[in-house]
């Protein structure tokens, strides 16, 4: 147990499951970790609304996200790269507005912590005090060490990101990282430093599955797969893709439990088709 936040807060003494459980009072990285010597799986999904995060909050979400993919999937960027601290500021303050329960972790944008950890902690120090974020998130292991060290330090949890880092797409371009020995020895160690670091969890990205299995055992935090196989102890999605949504492709290791593409379109057509024929509104939507 490296944070020291945890060795301070009680455990819930009611519902312990991080899914499931009955507890009403906001998760803690303290839970995340409690729920990794369970050997609990646990589901996370990315926010970027206060009205969506009502909805998974209300549905036992335990863990959001407020990632910089709200670069694609909310302001209609073409990748992460361009997202602000600004626009996750505003995005991430909605989303904590819109929970009750879950624990909020902010990811911090492009530009806004390579340069060093004095401007990881004014990042991340804004995204706490400003929007409310119970955590950040950061893109990289070993190459983000002194940002993660400084954030723990100062008492704010850190989730790591390795394997696809996307705020490198320029670099990186979208491929499954960590095939072969030396790729998978660098995640390994990554993973083993951010660790070491002190960060509360790690999201594995498009690596093999059982390089992230592997992971997964050398690690006492809970690592968090996306396109990493079954063996990681939490899965994110991206809501929009899970809930079918996204337009245009997405990527394969999704799966997607609703249409709501279809069903939004429908429900545009069907007001359209009503206003147009006079049937919208009709007296019960009208003042006298
Ligand atoms: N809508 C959306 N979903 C995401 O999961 C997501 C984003 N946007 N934006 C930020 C990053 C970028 N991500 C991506 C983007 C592309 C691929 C992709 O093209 N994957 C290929 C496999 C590549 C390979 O085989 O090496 C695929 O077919 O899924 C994967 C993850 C994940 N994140
Ligand atoms: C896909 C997750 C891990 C992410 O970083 C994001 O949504 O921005
Ligand atoms: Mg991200």
């Amino acid at each position: 147990m490296t944070l020291q936040a945890a060795q301070t807060q009680p455990a819930d003494s009611g519902g312990k499951a991080l899914y499931g459980g009955k507890g009403t009072r906001r998760i803690s990285v303290h839970d995340i970790a409690a729920a990794k010597e369970r050997g609990e799986k646990w589901p996370m999904l990315t926010a970027y609304d206060a009205m969506t995060a009502s909805v998974f909050d209300e549905a036992g979400i335990p863990v959001m996200l407020v990632g910089d993919s709200m670069g694609n999937c909310h302001l209609g960027y073409d990748t992460t790269v361009p997202v602000t601290l600004d626009e996750m500021a505003i995005l991430s303050a909605a989303v904590v507005r819109g929970t009750r329960r879950a624990l909020i972790v902010g990811d911090l944008p492009f530009g806004t912590y390579q340069e060093g950890p004095a401007q990881a902690l004014r990042s991340a120090t804004r995204l706490v005090k400003e929007a409310g974020v119970g955590a950040i998130k950061l893109e990289g292991g070993e190459r983000s060490l002194p940002q993660t060290e400084t954030l723990v330090q100062a008492g704010i949890p850190v989730m790591s990101h390795l394997g696809l880092t996307p705020q490198s797409v320029n670099t990186m371009g979208y491929r499954v990282q960590g095939r072969g020995d030396e790729a998978a020895h660098r995640l390994l160690r990554d993973a083993k430093a951010a660790q070491d670091a002190g960060a509360f969890a790690v999201v594995l990205e498009l690596v093999p599955a059982e390089l992230a299995a592997e992971v997964t055992r050398s690690l006492h935090i809970p690592t968090v797969g996306i396109g990493a196989g079954p063996a990681t102890d939490a899965q994110v999605l991206v809501w929009t893709d899970m809930a079918g949504l996204t337009g245009g492709k997405v990527p394969r290791f999704t799966r997607q439990y609703a249409d709501l593409r279809q069903t939004l379109g429908d429900a545009a057509k069907a007001f359209a088709t009503d206003v147009v024929g006079g049937a919208f509104p009709a007296e019960e939507h009208a003042f006298h």
